[in-house]
């Protein structure tokens, strides 16, 4: 393979023609920012916006930006942006609560629509925090249901009569592999079971295609390769075809069919409106659609090709610059340019002092994650990194690696938020 050189990573910045975007995002000084994959960077529009929103809608308007300004109505108009990002049609997408609490609604919807049913596929590697609300579910149920995990490899010959929903996250947390969304959703419709996608790490990342897979349910969050800020607002897609079915069990006021005749008895109105519950908070929703508009300028394919040349620069610079570092690549090393996607837009390298290693290079200003027991983990974000960035942040970690910087004291301990 030929040797990349800063002139290669140069010409390859100044032939990107999602270079722009980058002006539109604020990033410290000197800072490369790995991390989107974690939480997004801040998009200047979004506190213009948010501003905007508080002194001219809420300042002026009072109570009237309910209707006035659309604040009622955000989940679903949000919604139906978000659909074009992950292939949904408009009225199956809301945005509204977290993702955890999404898992939990549409799992419990989804359970109550395989009654003869028992058990909720997952797999050993998912994000725990599925798990959890799965859980959860199972104990508030009571006796009869099951979580049953078994490993990634394993999951399509998993699926058996006995399996009401396929839980996954499409992408791992870890490792940044993809599940063959398509593939897994037909295997679980041919055994009659449903899917639920969490698709944390995969909006905004890379081309999702809800209806083009058949999926039945999804959830995702906003804060990470949507830029929305922490702990923006979650989202959740339940399939049109589902949607007179599907019932999720908390029952507020505002997903009932008339909330403002307050009827004594709960009524769902009709189709994804059911599944928001609460007021929604307009500040967080103001801010993702500031953000949502700013990627819905971008072209996916054109965001994809760079992530994966972005990951593709990440593995070969390492491998060229560091080879003697005992470094263990864990993501796939093809990503997939079309579907079924391979590597999402990360690239994870295990090593005995990885969280030394990352915590280095932070104080270097090179921004990634650790995740137990030795994964350093590095995201790609085609609309504010640029191929330059890589080639720095390469040289950083061979300065910390000569350095031997890593091994300081102060990294024997790990930070309990990372
Ligand atoms: C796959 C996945 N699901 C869910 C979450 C978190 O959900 P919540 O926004 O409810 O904290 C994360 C990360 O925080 C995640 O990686
Ligand atoms: N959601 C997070 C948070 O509120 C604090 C710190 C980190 C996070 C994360 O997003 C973790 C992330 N889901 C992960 O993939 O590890």
């Amino acid at each position: 393979m030929t040797r990349v050189t800063l002139d290669t990573v140069r010409a390859l910045d100044s032939d990107d023609p999602l270079a722009g975007f980058r002006e539109r995002f604020v990033l410290p000084d000197g800072v490369i920012y790995l991390d989107g994959n974690s939480l997004g960077a801040l998009p200047k529009a979004v506190p213009e916006r948010v501003s905007a929103m508080l002194h001219e809608e809420w300042g002026r308007h009072l109570i009237g930006g309910w209707l006035k300004d659309g604040w009622m109505e955000k989940p679903l108009v949000l919604g139906d942006r978000l659909a074009r990002l992950v292939g949904a049609a408009a009225g199956e997408v809301a945005v509204v609560d977290t993702t955890s609490i999404n898992v939990f609604k549409l799992l419990s919807a989804a359970l109550a629509m395989r009654p003869e049913r028992t058990v909720i596929l997952s797999n050993a590697e998912n994000f725990p925090t599925d798990l959890y609300m799965a859980q959860g579910l199972i104990r508030q149920l009571g006796a009869g249901h099951e979580l049953r995990l078994v490993p990634e490899t394993e999951i399509e010959d998993a699926i058996d009569d006995t399996v009401a929903v396929v839980m996954l996250t499409e992408t791992n947390f870890k490792t940044g592999a993809v599940f063959d969304m398509g593939a897994v959703t037909r295997a679980a419709h041919a055994a009659g079971a449903l899917t639920l996608w969490d698709l944390a790490h995969s909006a905004g990342a890379f081309p999702v295609d809800l209806n083009g897979t058949a999926a039945d349910f999804a959830v995702g969050c906003s804060y990470k390769y949507l830029n929305a800020g922490p702990g923006g607002p979650a989202w959740m897609f339940v399939a049109r075809r589902h949607q007179e079915a599907a019932h999720q069990p908390l029952t507020g006021w505002l997903g009932h069919d008339r909330p403002f005749n307050f009827d004594l008895e709960y009524r769902p109105a009709d189709g994804i409106r059911r599944h928001v519950c609460s007021s929604p908070g307009v500040l967080g929703l103001v801010a993702f659609e500031a953000a949502l508009d700013l990627m819905l300028e971008a072209d996916m394919t054109a965001i994809r090709a760079k992530s994966v040349a972005l990951g593709d620069l990440f593995i070969q610079l390492v491998e060229q610059e560091c080879d003697d570092a005992g470094f263990r690549l864990i993501s796939p090393r093809a990503a997939g340019l079309t579907p079924p996607w391979i590597r999402g837009s990360q690239v994870s390298f295990a090593h005995p002092d990885g969280y030394g290693i990352v915590q280095a290079l932070i104080a270097r200003g090179v921004v990634g994650d650790f995740r137990d027991p030795d994964v350093m983990r590095f995201g790609f974000a085609p609309l504010y990194q640029r191929y330059e960035d890589v080639w720095h942040a390469i040289a950083r970690l061979r300065a910390v690696l000569d350095g031997g910087e890593h091994l300081a004291e102060v990294y024997r301990e790990r930070a309990s938020v990372t």
